[in-house]
């Protein structure tokens, strides 16, 4: 295999007639990292991994891929491979063959292209079934397949749209296990699109959450959960309440917002004094079902749903303005104490998990 090279995006765009898919986005993705670009439908992700392929032009920035700029060569020429959402394999043609493609288009000696096939169907652990075609192998092997035929051309970078999406649940996270491997025992550097926030979880060393074609947080999985740069992202990810407001208190370590005919809320930060509204982010699994004590914050509400989920109990709760504010407790805590739908409950939390969020260019 090749050396794994970094990759850096400079103030990259992509227009498409009136829309503007990417916008000026700037990334630097480190040299054997596993990358996940994570977002919405339409957020510019595939455009994003499209343009660094080489796949689609570059309407305005840089791409560099170990240092060398390659906005302007072409995909072959970039040391990037592709696989596809749909794997784009020959149906008439064996796996060997279909292995062996872009090979055969380099113009590569026969012996020598079916020799370096095997080799990747090996590392694939797909030998046994070389002389196949695609409709005869399983969604996961057909993936494998594609994944080979990406390797085959030795890339610096191997570059993933949604390689997932095609393959039921359990396959999907078997699948998932066998490319973080894979790319570790590699050490390529692999840059994966997804709409999943679980999946990005899983695999990335480095997530960039994009929205609305820019980026909203690129960080490690543990920091964009622990610490999520902005409202959306918040969301996004799942697993916090955020909460909007008037700012009407600044503190010297945090702020007080208040919600529209609704309550007061402290959170940890400070945001921008041109800045008359903020939101704050609340994790689900850190709010407790008991008053508030000197030490904690919270509120009152009203229980509109609770459900039971194995380990876990979710309950959604109004009150205090705020709507669908969700808490997560163990089961055990749960069912010591049920509470049910009509039931006015106290919600408290401690100061530290409070944070204002911050908004993108402010
Ligand atoms: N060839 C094209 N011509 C015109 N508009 C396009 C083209 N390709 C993408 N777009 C638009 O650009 C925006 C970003 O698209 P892109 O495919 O990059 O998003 P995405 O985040 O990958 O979405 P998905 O998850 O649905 O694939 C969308 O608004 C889309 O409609």
């Amino acid at each position: 295999m090749s050396k794994a090279a970094d990759i850096e995006i400079a103030a990259v765009s992509k227009v498409y007639g009136t829309t503007t898919a990417v916008d000026a986005i700037s990334l630097k993705i480190p040299a054997g990292s596993y990358c996940c670009l994570l977002g919405p439908s339409g957020c510019g992700k595939t455009s994003t991994l499209r343009m660094i392929a080489g796949h689609e032009s570059i309407s305005s920035g840089d791409v560099l891929l170990g240092n060398v700029n390659v906005t302007d060569l072409p995909p072959a020429r970039r040391g990037t491979a592709m696989m596809f959402q749909s794997y784009a394999l020959f149906p008439h043609l064996d796996l060997v063959d279909n292995v062996a493609f872009s090979l055969k288009m380099k113009g590569i000696d026969k012996p020598t292209r079916r020799r370096e096939a095997m080799e990747m169907l090996k590392l694939m652990q797909l030998e046994p079934y070389a002389t196949r075609r695609p409709a005869q192998l399983s969604g996961g092997q057909q993936q494998r397949v594609a994944l080979a035929r990406a390797l085959i051309t030795k890339p610096e970078a191997l570059l993933l749209d949604e390689p997932l999406s095609a393959l039921d649940p359990f396959l999907k996270i078997r699948m998932r296990a066998e490319l973080k491997k894979l790319q570790a025992s590699l050490g390529m550097t692999f840059v994966h699109v997804t709409h999943s926030q679980e999946e990005a979880m899983a695999l990335a060393d480095l997530i960039v959450v994009m929205n609305d074609g820019r980026i909203e947080q690129a960080a490690p999985p543990r920091a964009v959960f622990e610490k999520p740069a902005t409202a959306f992202v918040a969301r996004f990810m799942g697993d916090h309440n955020v909460i909007s407001g008037r700012i009407v208190e600044r503190r010297a370590n945090g702020t007080v917002i208040e919600v529209n005919g609704g309550g007061k809320f402290f959170a940890l930060g400070q945001p921008p004094a041109t800045q008359e509204t903020a939101d704050i982010a609340i994790r689900t699994d850190h709010v407790r079902l008991r008053a508030s004590d000197s030490d904690t914050l919270g509120l009152t509400g009203i229980i509109t749903n609770v459900e039971y989920l194995g380990a876990t109990v979710k309950l959604s709760v109004n009150g205090a303005g705020v709507e669908d504010f969700t808490v997560v407790i163990d089961d055990a805590d749960y069912f010591a104490k049920p509470v049910k739908p009509g039931e006015a409950v106290p919600l408290s939390w401690v100061e530290a998990d409070a944070i204002v969020l911050g908004r993108l260019g402010e």
